[in-house]
């Protein structure tokens, strides 16, 4: 234990000792290199398209009228250059714990402790996030069935005009349950769900270009350059996930290829995907309509059309494969705040296992009790933006480990290297950088104050009980 130093804050853990505890996340998890370039393209897909799509354009439209759509290119672009910092740390240190633990090996524990902290934004509340999106879905499936829908009482937050979002929380309970029995979502279940959403979205594309009228694309840019500026910092959310290839990491056939390739492969996809879906509804309804629009792409249907099975056919298709995204961002915090309770960094209650079913039982509660917590009483806005302003510090830092990797070990064996270094993860930081500008104040104050709350468990706790100050 002894003493505290400043030097602490740095120490960092040699690359080899994190490569070298990849795998011993969970007991149940063994070194079986079985993911292939396929399924990592399907994982990454399926763990990116979630809610964000079928809520985003209720915000971000009229924030940047029609071109929405250049919002969507520039929150790609951020994602892509983000996404190419982290195939090569992934191709370095192939390991599961995602940018947790590349920040450990380059930046030292303090950093790596923060970074943990953005990730809780990037998984716990996301998940609360998309867990509010499903509830309107499911709302409106009702609507579109029996003509009835729940009193916003029992619907909303109270910041959005209930007083209590109970669907979310049904949702949350629901994962708690499957993972405490040790369900995880397998392979091919996902592979199925990826088809589903992506034929789902399809549908709505064709029916939207069909009601496609130009005019309803002008004025095309009402709000100016800054309005673009601030729709791409909330549509951010809806390109959040394809990290999640990388904390594959363990399990993947010849990783240093093919976590680079199944990154990029899947950003394309669900850039073009999403910028068919911007373009459709623009085009099919004026870009002062989208304004409170609570489960827009179905409205947006069935306005269209007149025909309530258009929205039912999509209603449904969200509500399945947006369940199993919440599954899976759950299983995730989970799993980061095991690596992180590992490490020393957290109490040992994180890394409880029951014996028979093999899930950390009372680390799922909590988590589960946080996310359902703050699915119940927070607005949707403030959930979305407040897990972009997490990811894009995480992802900002992980950019800045590449630089710092290449300095400090530049004859690691590196799978992969991103193009025209140091231009991308320069680039990276400074798409970043803009996004983060681009977030409304309340959420940098409640930014600032979650990282005071880190910073006071880190200097309370995790600084003496670290694994690297006991060892
Ligand atoms: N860590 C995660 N994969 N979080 C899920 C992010 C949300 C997802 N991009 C969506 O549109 O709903």
């Amino acid at each position: 234990m002894g003493q505290f130093r400043a030097a602490d804050l740095l120490r960092r853990k040699p690359v080899g000792q994190v490569v070298a505890e990849g795998g011993e996340h969970l007991p149940d998890e063994g070194l079986h290199r079985s993911i292939g370039l396929f399924q990592l393209t399907m994982l990454g897909v399926g763990a990116t398209i979630g809610t964000g799509i079928f809520v985003a354009l209720t915000t971000a439209v009229p924030a940047a009228g029609p071109a929405v759509v250049v919002s969507f290119v520039i929150a790609g672009i951020t994602a892509a250059l983000t996404a190419l910092c982290y195939a090569e740390l992934a191709s370095t240190i192939p390991v599961s714990g995602s940018s947790y633990s590349y920040a450990y090996a380059t930046l030292g524990e303090f950093v790596a402790f923060l970074v943990g902290a953005c990730l809780l934004l990037e998984y716990a509340v996301s998940a609360s996030a998309i867990a509010v999106g499903w509830g309107q879905y499911l709302n409106e499936m009702f609507s579109d069935l029996i003509g009835w829908r729940m009193p916003d009482a029992i619907a909303k937050a109270p910041g959005a005009g209930g007083v209590f979002n109970l669907p979310a929380v049904v949702l949350v309970g629901a994962c708690l349950i499957l993972l405490l029995r040790g369900v995880k979502e397998s392979v091919t279940v996902n592979a199925v769900l990826v088809v589903l959403k992506l034929l789902v979205l399809l549908f709505f594309v064709v029916i939207a270009f069909s009601g496609f009228q130009a005019h309803n694309l002008t004025p095309f840019a009402p709000m100016g350059v800054a309005g673009i500026g601030a729709a791409a910092s909330s549509i951010f959310f809806s390109y959040i996930g394809i990290d999640a290839v990388s904390t594959a990491g363990d399990e993947v056939k010849d990783p240093r290829r093919t976590l680079p390739l199944g990154i990029i492969l899947s950003l394309l996809i669900v850039t073009g995907v999403y910028i068919l879906v911007a373009l459709a509804a623009v085009g099919a309804q004026p870009w002062t309509a989208f304004a409170g629009q609570e489960a827009g792409l179905a409205v947006i249907l069935r306005n269209l059309t007149g025909q309530a099975w258009t929205s039912l056919i999509l209603c449904v298709g969200a509500i399945i494969s947006i369940f199993s995204i919440t599954l899976v961002v759950m299983y995730g915090q989970t799993r980061i705040l095991y690596a992180m309770s590992r490490d020393g960094l957290l109490p040992k209650v994180f890394q409880r296992v029951n014996p028979k079913t093999q899930s950390p039982d009372l680390n799922t509660w909590i988590v589960a009790a946080f996310i359902a917590l703050l699915a119940a009483f927070v607005p949707l806005d403030t959930l979305v933006n407040l897990t972009s302003m997490g990811t894009l510090i995480a992802f900002a830092i992980v950019s800045l480990g590449v630089i710092l990797l290449r300095r400090t070990q530049p004859d690691l064996p590196r799978g992969y290297r991103v193009p025209l270094y140091p231009v991308v993860p320069v680039l990276s930081v400074g798409f970043c950088g803009y996004l983060i500008y681009g977030l409304p104040l309340d959420t940098w104050i409640l930014f600032a104050a979650w990282g005071a709350a880190a910073c006071a468990i880190y200097f309370g706790y995790s600084v003496r009980k670290s694994k690297l100050a006991t060892a």
